[in-house]
């Protein structure tokens, strides 16, 4: 009886030891993904600082090393936090394609997450609903080809101004840093396109001051974003701060809007509305039922992601710019001068890197004398013509990519890249910038080469690459930059035109250095400063 029973309860015992291994492998399995798939390689890290204390200040070089070590998909734990790295076409294919759904989400920093709780924008919003209805309404009613087109005569004269302001320069023999006019002319286009207005100097000078402390804010070093149990404390008040500045711009907004609802109960209103403002006013007063849900708070998170994302470009890497030394700098015309606006930086690239090559240089500019001629300036009807340009704008973005790691996603669920699991709740970082130096995917990619994009017998320059993930400039999948096409538009006209009207010299004894560096957009380590000389022989050309 007692050898019966010992036997029973032995066998029990080793059931339960088998039941117990079952479930422990289960949840393993759950818990690495998909498919028994391991978890990437990646370098060990401290004790509670994992890699933390590694990272070196030009992430996306650092990361572009350690992919040389560990693969094109590797892990690393910042504080408490699983972050993967992914730099091939083929894993960023997985990411934004294969799985698009779960790595749908951008990773939110602590700040803004402590702020911008209760009210989502169209940028951080999780995958869902809002974030659907908010990219619908961007899409369709701000960012659209009909807003792009009605806001071409705002470009045109922001541009004239920049080439009158140039024209002194030339005039005066002077040298010039371009960062300054090319910025305001990015924010006044903007803000002219969404709600018909120009930035005015005094309230303009508040407004850059508010992006600027922003940026500061967000890109500070946050302790809750490397160990989360940490982020309701808002240990840095961080948040807190974050959420001050951002009522500054909420109320500035609101102005614009509130003063907008008057206008329209005071006046009578033209059938067609006369900017995106308008537009969006006019469909939530009659009802429309893709805006049910949409508020005038939506309306102002709107135009400020817009104008953010376009202007500052704020919402990267979370805190580890300044953690790794990395420093954002300002001047004395404050966020306008913060050289941190991706169009200013990317036109500010393609100017030093023809510069280099002044062969190139006198190729784009030959087409812009065949295309334009010389008795007459540049129009935005010209730019489809301008197919050598078009090449060198986009071999710019895919050598210098205002934004080198893109903006992290995290997952919502278990998934896989490159043969490994990567589970839920993890930031993925993606490096274009070393994708878009791969040499699988690029012949010398590290050549400037705009004729890559202007394949034989094809009419139009080529996004090449886009299909199968090796250029990523603007993201890709469903959170892809709804922007792009703005941003190219006002990208190639405001350099067509600086390159119609001007010479473009270096200054006497001037050494021209590519060497970029780190930063809220990835920007030349000096400033290009340059010397521009009239080339059209009117002087009304440049009025
Ligand atoms: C050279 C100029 C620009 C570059 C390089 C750029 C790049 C990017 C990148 C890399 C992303 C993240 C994409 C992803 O997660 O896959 C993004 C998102 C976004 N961009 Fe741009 N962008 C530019 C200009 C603009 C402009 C002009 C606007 C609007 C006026 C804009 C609006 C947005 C918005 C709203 C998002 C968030 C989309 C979402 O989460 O669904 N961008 N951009």
């Amino acid at each position: 009886m007692t050898i019966l029973a010992a036997n029973v309860l032995g066998q029990a015992v080793l059931a339960l030891g088998l039941a117990a291994l079952a479930v422990f492998f289960f949840l393993r399995r759950n818990e690495n993904g998909k498919d028994h798939l391991p978890l990437p390689p990646g370098p060990r890290g401290l004790p509670l600082l994992g890699n933390l204390p590694f990272l070196e200040p030009n992430l996306h070089h650092y990361f572009a090393g350690l992919a040389k070590s560990y693969g094109p998909v590797f892990r690393l734990r910042l504080g408490c936090k699983p972050v993967t790295v992914v730099s091939s076409p083929s894993a960023a294919r997985e990411v934004f394609k294969d799985q698009d759904v779960p790595f749908a989400n951008h990773d939110v920093p602590a700040a803004i997450r402590f702020h911008r709780g209760t009210s989502p924008d169209i940028f951080w919003s999780p995958y869902g609903p809002t974030w659907r209805m908010l990219r619908k309404i961007a899409a369709s009613h701000v960012l659209n080809a009909g807003s792009i087109e009605a806001a071409a005569p705002f470009r045109r004269r922001e541009v004239r101004l920049v080439v009158a302001a140039v024209w002194e320069m030339a005039v005066a023999g002077k040298a010039m840093d371009l960062r300054d006019t090319l910025f305001q002319m990015a924010l006044n286009t903007t803000t002219k396109m969404l709600w018909g207005e120009r930035v005015n100097v005094e309230e303009g000078k508040e407004f850059q001051r508010a992006i600027r402390e922003v940026i500061d804010h967000v890109i500070k070093p946050n302790v809750a974003d490397f160990y989360p149990v940490l982020a309701p404390l808002d240990p840095q008040g961080l948040g807190r701060r974050y959420k001050r500045i951002n009522e500054w711009i909420d109320g500035y907004l609101n102005r614009i809007v509130q003063s907008r609802i008057k206008e329209m109960a005071d006046k009578e209103v033209k059938k067609k509305a006369k900017d995106p403002l308008e537009t969006l006013l006019k469909h939530m007063q009659a009802g429309d039922p893709q805006l049910s849900s949409f508020r005038v708070a939506d309306l102002r998170n709107l135009f400020a992601v817009v104008l953010e994302v376009y202007n500052g470009k704020i919402f990267q890497e979370e805190g580890l710019i300044e953690l790794i030394g990395g420093t954002i700098e300002g001047n004395s015309l404050g966020i306008i001068g913060a050289s941190t606006d991706s169009n200013t930086t990317t036109i500010e690239w393609v100017m030093a890197e023809l510069l280099y090559e002044p062969d190139r240089m006198r190729k784009a500019q030959q087409e812009l004398d065949t295309v334009v001629g010389k008795d007459r300036v540049v129009e935005e009807s010209d730019i489809p013509q301008l197919r050598y340009l078009g090449a060198v704008l986009k071999e710019t973005l895919r050598l210098h990519s205002p934004s080198p790691l893109l903006v992290p996603r995290r997952t919502s669920s278990n998934c896989t890249a490159g043969g490994f699991s990567i589970p839920a709740g993890t930031a993925v970082i993606i490096n274009a910038w070393a994708i878009h130096r791969d040499p699988s995917r690029w012949e010398d990619p590290e050549e400037f080469k705009p004729e890559r994009f202007l394949p034989e017998g094809r009419e139009q320059c080529e996004f090449l690459g886009g299909n199968e993930f090796g250029y990523l400039p603007f993201g890709a999948g469903r959170r892809a930059c709804p922007g792009m096409a703005l941003a190219e538009r006002l990208m190639l006209f405001s350099l067509a035109s600086l390159l119609h009207s001007f010479e473009w010299l270096l200054p006497e004894g001037a050494h021209l250095e590519l060497a970029d560096t780190f930063g809220i957009a990835l920007r030349k380590t000096e400033p290009l400063v340059v010397v521009p000389k009239a080339r059209l022989g009117k002087p009304e050309l440049y009025a």
